[in-house]
């Protein structure tokens, strides 16, 4: 076992599981080895110093890109939403129609505002957006042993991609798959492209977007990362999948959830904010340690 699992944030249901996966991944080598992450909250910070950091809508939702009547709707949409999303009394199939309703009614809100493509980077740039600690090692390791890094997100894409470059880490191993914003030839937003991608949808997202998965065939070892259940499909695309080793962030509504996490993901991380373990693994996975 590496190091790392003797934080105290790191929970197993199943310890002798993560170490045999692991062997199995290591033996099979890096280049077999595929990276799915989800963004927010993932590969972002929850919190900093004891206050909530934005998910790529609340980026927006916190701006000067939106009125003052809109920051309000949209907070009402995150306190009626969010507690639904992140109660596990409920059923998925009862919570799904509930979060389409929530994406759809925040990006006609965000429509109606007419932003303009020009000004995302500003506003990132001066949002209390952070990735976790550690980011630079697993951004700068993955791409150095050519590791693939899916990064699978209900958020923005636009607005993930520029946090991701500017923290000067967005590396062509990179693809994402997310909501992208449709600007008109005037740059403003006039809609949001595609099939939407929600909490809950992300096994369609996956299967959706077949192609590619078929060109990492000759990678089966997964590395699954997620903060939510619904990120256990994002790796529903997979081609003959041999191992997949999923790590879950739990950072809210802890008591409530630890059992469901428990016996979905691999190893679960409680309230860190660090991506040390996802390193520990990774560099682990490919033979530096
Ligand atoms: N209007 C909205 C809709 C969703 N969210 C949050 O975004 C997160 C989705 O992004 P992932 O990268 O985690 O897939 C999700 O957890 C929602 O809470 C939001 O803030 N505003």
């Amino acid at each position: 076992m590496i190091p790392e699992f003797s934080n105290p944030s790191v929970c197993m249901k199943d310890p002798q599981r993560v170490q045999d996966i692991m062997e199995s991944m290591a033996k099979a080598g890096s280049n077999t080895v595929q990276v799915i992450s989800d963004f927010d909250m993932t590969l972002t910070r929850f919190a900093y110093n004891g206050k909530r950091c934005p998910t790529c809508h609340n980026i927006l939702d916190n701006s000067d890109l939106v009125s003052e009547e809109c920051k309000e709707q949209l907070k009402e949409l995150l306190d009626t939403y969010y507690p639904i999303e992140i109660d596990c009394s409920r059923p998925v199939d009862e919570k799904l129609p509930l979060m389409v309703e929530w994406w759809t009614k925040a990006h006609a809100l965000l429509v109606q505002q007419r932003i303009k493509k020009d000004h995302l980077a500003l506003v990132v740039r001066e949002s209390d957006a952070m990735l976790r600690d550690g980011y630079q090692l697993f951004f700068d390791h993955l791409h150095e042993h050519s590791i693939p890094l899916l990064i699978f997100s209900a958020g923005i894409g636009d607005i993930l991609e520029e946090v991701i470059r500017q923290a000067k880490v967005f590396h062509p191993n990179i693809n994402v798959f997310s909501n992208y914003m449709d600007f008109d030839d005037c740059g403003v937003l006039r809609a949001f492209k595609g099939e939407l991608i929600h909490i809950y949808n992300k096994r369609e997202g996956a299967l959706l977007n077949s192609g590619h998965f078929e060109e990492l065939r000759a990678r089966p070892n997964v590395l699954l990362m997620g903060d939510s259940l619904g990120d256990l499909n994002m790796a529903d695309g997979v081609q003959d999948m041999e191992n997949i080793l999923k790590i879950g962030f739990l950072n809210d509504k802890v008591e409530e959830r630890k059992q469901s996490y428990l016996d979905s993901y691999d190893i679960v991380l409680v309230k860190d904010e660090t991506l040390v373990v996802p390193n520990g693994v990774l560099l682990y996975l490919t033979g530096n340690k």
